[in-house]
C-alpha cells in the first residue's frame, strides 16, 4: 500500500470502546483526527479535542513504595490536551480514563501516540533563556510556576540559562554550539526577544560568511524556531502574535509546535548595522522618551510616565527628510492574525504580482516618525500604533505625525489606547507601506532612535524590512481583542516598543 494510501486508510480507520473515567462510564472514539467521548448513557454530553491540540498521552503514574519510585498502571491512561477557553486564551485540559482490559488501554496508547509522532515540528530539545530582571522580575517563577510543568508533560527537554548581563543571550548565540537544540525560547520582554532574535540572525551570517553591515546584504534565515514566554513590562511582540499575554497560551503556543514567518527591519548608519527589530523604530516623541528615562532608572517603570508627561508638554518637532521605498497600494483595513492571505502568499513564495515599489521623499516638521515592523499592540493599547501592519509580508508601516498643537498630540494618544481605533480624520498623521525607508534630520536639533525599546544615538539611518526573516511559535490569533485590555490612558505607553 502506498504512504498516501496508508494515511488515508488511518484517517478513516475508528477505535472505539468504552472507558470509565472516575465512575462514570464514557464511550471514546477516535475518527478523522478527533477524539470524542461521550456518556455511555444519558444524558449524552459528547465532548471532543482534535488530536493536534493534543500534548501527550501516557499511562497513569503510580507510586509503588515509600521512596520516589513510580509505574505504570495498564489500566488507566491520561489524555493531555490544549483547549481554547475563549478566543487566543488556550488552557491545560486533561482526561483520565480505566479500563478492566489492560490490552485495550495499550491500544488507544499506542494509537494515539503514533499519531502524535508525525508532529515532528513540535520542540523536543529547547533552549530556554530567563531574562530574571525583565518587567517585575517574576521570568524565574512564571518559568517555573507555568511553563517548566507543562514542558514536562509534553515530554520536552529544557536547557535553562539564565542571563547575567545585557546582550549575553545575543553573544552565547552567535558563538555557542547550538546542534544539540532544535529550538530556542525565552521568558522576558521585548528586549530579550529582541536579543534572541538579533543573536540567531548574527548567527546564521557568521556560518554563512556574510557581513551584516552591507546594507543590501540578504541575511540568511535562522532554522530554528522561535518561542516567547511573556514577563516583560508591555510584551508587545507576543501580543501581536498571540493577540494576548497570556502565559500559559504562550507555553502551549511553542508546545504544539506550529509556527510561522515574521519580518524583521535592519537598521543600519553609514557604516554599519545598528541592530535587527521586531516591533518599531520610532523618532521625535518616543526616541526622546527612551533617551530621557535613562537617566531616571531610579523610578523603575514609572520613568516612562514622567518622561511622556514633560515631552509632550514640550510639544517638540524635528526638521528631517524621509525617503520611501514603498508601494501604490492603498492600507487595506484589515488585521493581521498571522495567517491571513498577505502573510501566506510570501510564505508561499508568492510574491504581489504586479506591484511596483517606487522611492519617494517626504519633508517636513514632525512630532514623531514611527517605522512599526508590526501593529503594535499591547493591552493598554488593543489596536497599537499601525493596527494594519502585517507579521509577515515584507512591509513595515511608516506613521508620520506632524508637529502641530499640544491639544492634538493628546488626541493622537487618546486615540492610540482606544478600541475604536482610527487616525484617518487626523490630517497631520500620514502612513505609508514601505519595504525600505532612509533618514536624514534636517537640523542641528535632533531626537534619538527608539529601537524596540533601545536608545540609537545615530539619528541617520537606513532601515530595510527582511520578509519573514525568523520563526516563531504560534498559530497566530483571532480578531477578537483580548480582554485584559483596557481603556486606559497615559503618556507613555509606546515608550518602551
Ligand atoms: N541579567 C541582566 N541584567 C541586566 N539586564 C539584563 C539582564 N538580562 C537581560 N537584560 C536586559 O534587560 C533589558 C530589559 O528586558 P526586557 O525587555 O525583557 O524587559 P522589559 O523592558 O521590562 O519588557 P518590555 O521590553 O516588554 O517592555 C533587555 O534589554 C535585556 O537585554
Amino acid at each position: 500500500m502506498s504512504n498516501d494510501n496508508q494515511n488515508s486508510a488511518a484517517q478513516e480507520s475508528v477505535l472505539l470502546s468504552t472507558f470509565y473515567c472516575g465512575r462514570k462510564r464514557f464511550k471514546l472514539y477516535f475518527h478523522r483526527n478527533q477524539i470524542v467521548w461521550d456518556y455511555a448513557k444519558p444524558p449524552y454530553a459528547q465532548h471532543s479535542v482534535s488530536i493536534e491540540d493534543v500534548i501527550s498521552v501516557q499511562y497513569k503514574c503510580v507510586s509503588t513504595g515509600p521512596g520516589n519510585d513510580v509505574a505504570y498502571d495498564p489500566y488507566y491512561f491520561i489524555i493531555h490536551y490544549a483547549e481554547q477557553k475563549k478566543p487566543n486564551v488556550w488552557r491545560y485540559n486533561s482526561l483520565t480514563l480505566r479500563h478492566c482490559d489492560a490490552l485495550q488501554v495499550s491500544s488507544w496508547v499506542k494509537t494515539l501516540q503514533n499519531h502524535l509522532q508525525k508532529f515532528c515540528k513540535r520542540p523536543k530539545r529547547l533552549l530556554l533563556f530567563v531574562n530574571p530582571v525583565g518587567g517585575k522580575r517574576r521570568a524565574m517563577h512564571i518559568y517555573e510556576r507555568y511553563a517548566k510543568p507543562l514542558f514536562h508533560i509534553a515530554g520536552i527537554d529544557v536547557s535553562v540559562i539564565v542571563s547575567q548581563r545585557q546582550n549575553q543571550i545575543r553573544d552565547f548565540l552567535i558563538h555557542h554550539n547550538l546542534d544539540m537544540f532544535d529550538s530556542i525560547a525565552c521568558v522576558g520582554g521585548d528586549g530579550t526577544v529582541s536579543e534572541v532574535f538579533n543573536g540567531l540572525v548574527m548567527r546564521e551570517c557568521r556560518l554563512h560568511g556574510i557581513d551584516p553591515d552591507e546594507a543590501v546584504a540578504q541575511l540568511p534565515r535562522p532554522s530554528m524556531p522561535i518561542g516567547i514566554i511573556p514577563a516583560g513590562s508591555t510584551d508587545t511582540i507576543i501580543y501581536c502574535l498571540h493577540g494576548t499575554t497570556d502565559v500559559t497560551t504562550a507555553v502551549m503556543n511553542i508546545i504544539l509546535g506550529d509556527s510561522l514567518g515574521l519580518d524583521l527591519v535592519s537598521v543600519h548608519d553609514d557604516t554599519r548595522l545598528l541592530r535587527l527589530y521586531a516591533s518599531i523604530l520610532s523618532y521625535g516623541y518616543l526616541g526622546d522618551i527612551a533617551h530621557n528615562s535613562e537617566s531616571f532608572r531610579w523610578m523603575g517603570p514609572s520613568r516612562y510616565e514622567y518622561c511622556g508627561f514633560k515631552n509632550i508638554m514640550a510639544n517638540k518637532g524635528y526638521n528631517g527628510e524621509i525617503s520611501i521605498l514603498c508601494d501604490e497600494d492603498n492600507i487595506e483595513q484589515a488585521k493581521c492574525c498571522g495567517r491571513c492571505d498577505q502573510c501566506t502568499s510570501q510564505q508561499n513564495g508568492v510574491s504581489g504580482g504586479k506591484k511596483v515599489d517606487r522611492w519617494k521623499t517626504v519633508r517636513g516638521k514632525f512630532f514623531m516618525i514611527n517605522a512599526a515592523n508590526i501593529s503594535c499592540a499591547c493591552i493598554r493599547s488593543p489596536y497599537g500604533i499601525a493596527p494594519y501592519c502585517h507579521l509577515g509580508d515584507g512591509y513595515l508601516h511608516l506613521v508620520l505625525v506632524r508637529h502641530t498643537s499640544l491639544i492634538n498630540n493628546l488626541r493622537i494618544l487618546s486615540r492610540y489606547a482606544k478600541r475604536t481605533y482610527t487616525t484617518d480624520d487626523l490630517p497631520f498623521i500620514e502612513v505609508h507601506r514601505a519595504k525600505e525607508i532612509t533618514f536624514h534630520a534636517n537640523d542641528a536639533v535632533r531626537s534619538h532612535w527608539n529601537c524596540d525599546g533601545e536608545v540609537q544615538h545615530q539619528s541617520d539611518i537606513h532601515a530595510r524590512v527582511h520578509c519573514q526573516l525568523i520563526n516563531v511559535f504560534t498559530r497566530g490569533s483571532t480578531m477578537a481583542v483580548d480582554d485584559e485590555s483596557n481603556n486606559k490612558c497615559n503618556f507613555c505607553r509606546f515608550c518602551k516598543i
